[in-house]
């Protein structure tokens, strides 16, 4: 199975046991220094670095309760961390996220060409296309284009950055003058004269579309896809929706892996384990506020305005990440907000509870069910992340993996494309 490890570049478990003493580690890098170290000695696939780069307002209508929670800031900036990862670790994929809606597509071109070459050859790019209005504020847009626009202006992103890229050759075109890539959303030259990239014509694509039109982009683009849809049933389903798409397509499926995100708990009994997990999910004021704001910032709706006690009215509708509020409202109807927030593992694929054997049979089963590919691994996001946790799974669950002979002990030769296609 294939492994990757979804990390925000925020601060770690600064208020909590096993904090650490110096406060500074997360701004400095070196904690995520550190922790791409052992996902490498760990032989992970991949480190995929969250980006949005944004102070939501959307709670209360303030930053007031982002401050709080510390959902999505304070932040640092990702591609400058993934290019000092590039230089403490050999063969670690490192996937970069970067917003089609919020970079132009010569400037992302240009950085992830250099991430290419300092990393040689193991970068990738997590394709999003934002969901928060204040970020396209943020780059002198009024607002956000409309969900599906959006992935309209990401195709024709794609393909420039496509051209950009020059099929395998220079940022500059053969004869010396720059090329230009023309589309409906402008028109874009890249004079700066990147020698082109070590993996070829582009990086690895990465991908999370969860509606339809974002499955469509996905198959129609990404190596690797990212989803957390609960439940094995949803799981099978959303990777029988893109084997379908790529067959539609004429594309082999099994050219596109699918990972789906999971924060395991674990322990070394499996009371142990159980414990640890009432503990992280108890449904304190702090937690609820947590998973509130959380969901205003996917939706940019007010949910300081629902009723805790009440199920959110069905008519609810976003322009932010729409797969999100509906399965919120799944979760709430018939039953309440309150109840629904107050369980477990919010944006996970998979509960996963117990010891290292019993989380690697569930993990192995449900992957038989489903057809494969791996999982996402996470730690809960901003201000949850600790060395202790890394080493729960990176010493713990893992090895058990590998000793099923589920997990990679090493690294295969090649670029980060060549061997997540050679999967
Ligand atoms: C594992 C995972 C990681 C994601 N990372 C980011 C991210 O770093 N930045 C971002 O703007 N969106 C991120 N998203 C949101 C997706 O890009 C996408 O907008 C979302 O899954 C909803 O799909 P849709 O756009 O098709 O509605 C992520 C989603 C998932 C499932």
């Amino acid at each position: 199975m294939m492994l990757g490890w979804f990390v925000n570049f925020m601060p770690t478990a600064w208020n909590r046991p096993w904090a650490g003493s110096d406060p500074r580690a997360w701004t400095t890098g070196e904690f995520y220094l550190d922790m791409a170290r052992a996902l490498e000695r760990a032989s992970l696939d991949f480190i995929m670095l969250e980006d949005s780069s944004v102070v939501p307002e959307s709670y209360g209508k303030s930053m007031k309760a982002e401050f709080q929670a510390t959902t999505k800031s304070p932040k640092q900036d990702p591609i400058a961390l993934a290019a000092a990862i590039s230089q403490v670790t050999q063969h670690l994929g490192i996937v970069s996220t970067m917003s089609t809606s919020l970079y132009p597509p010569d400037r992302l071109a240009h950085v992830l060409a250099t991430l290419d070459e300092l990393s040689d050859g193991r970068v990738g790019w997590n394709i999003v296309t934002s969901f928060e209005d204040l970020a396209a504020q943020n780059v002198g847009l009024p607002a956000l284009w409309q969900h599906d626009e959006r992935y309209v202006r990401a195709e024709e992103f794609v393909t420039q950055a496509e051209q950009l890229w020059g099929g395998g050759g220079s940022l500059v075109s053969a004869g010396g003058s720059p090329i230009v890539a023309s589309g409906a959303f402008g028109t874009v030259s890249a004079p700066q004269g990147t020698l082109g990239l070590v993996q070829g014509d582009r990086p690895l694509y990465c991908q999370a579309g969860g509606s339809p039109t974002g499955m469509d982009f996905a198959a129609a683009h990404a190596d690797v896809i990212v989803a957390a849809p609960t439940g094995v049933p949803a799981m099978k389903a959303y990777r029988d929706g893109i084997r379908e798409r790529l067959e539609r397509a004429g594309k082999d499926p099994d050219s596109v892996r699918v990972l789906y995100m999971i924060t395991p708990v674990v322990g070394e009994t499996e009371g142990d384990a159980r414990a640890k997990a009432e503990r992280l999910y108890a449904p304190t004021g702090d937690a609820l506020l947590r998973r509130l704001v959380m969901m205003s910032n996917q939706t940019e709706i007010d949910f300081a305005e629902f009723d805790l006690d009440a199920p959110i009215p069905a008519d609810a509708t976003t322009n932010g990440i729409t797969s999100a509020l509906e399965a919120m409202k799944k979760r709430t109807a018939g039953s309440s907000l309150r109840a629904a927030l107050s369980e477990g593992g919010q944006s996970e694929s998979l509960s996963l509870i117990g010891t290292p054997s019993s989380i690697a049979d569930t993990m192995e089963s449900a992957l038989e069910e489903v057809g494969g590919d791996g999982f996402l691994l996470f730690g809960g996001g901003g201000g949850l992340l600790s060395r202790r946790y890394l080493d729960e799974v990176l010493d713990g669950l893992v090895p058990e993996l590998q000793r099923r002979g589920l997990a990679q002990t090493s690294y295969a030769p090649g670029t980060f494309r060549e061997r997540v296609v050679a999967v």
